[in-house]
């Protein structure tokens, strides 16, 4: 699946392990995203943005929070002055679903220019 199939897409409802993924459709769909990784446990995945000042920092997570409230599907955000890290896993799922990666592919796509 490319990035802009991956970007097209909207999340929907996964609840259940049986919506988890495995670890070659992880790394297939990672490929699609590049900076994004995994984390040390293999639930999540993370990216960290640098921007010029608070005020392009705040705008991203903005920007960001409006696509996840749209899409039902909610990051964590840890940022600072000039960088904001997002981190995406499925709490319904326990681990890593589609809508994760649908949603850093989403992440990408409003930065795109
Ligand atoms: C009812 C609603 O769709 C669920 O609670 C959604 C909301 N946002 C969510 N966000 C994330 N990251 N994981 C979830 O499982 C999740 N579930």
């Amino acid at each position: 699946m490319s990035h802009a199939d991956l970007a097209s897409q909207h999340c929907v409802p996964r609840k259940g392990k049986e919506h988890a993924l495995d670890a070659a459709q992880i790394n297939g769909l990672l490929a699609q995203l590049p900076g994004w990784t995994l984390t040390a446990d293999g639930q999540a995945i993370v990216k960290d943005f640098k921007f010029a000042n608070f005020h392009h920092t705040l705008g991203f997570i903005n920007a960001v929070g409006f696509m996840a409230n749209h899409e039902d599907h909610h990051p964590d955000i840890e940022a600072g002055y000039g960088h904001c890290q997002l981190l995406w896993s499925t709490h319904d799922v326990g681990g890593l679903s589609l809508n994760d990666f649908i949603c850093a592919a989403r992440v990408e796509a409003l930065l795109a220019r």
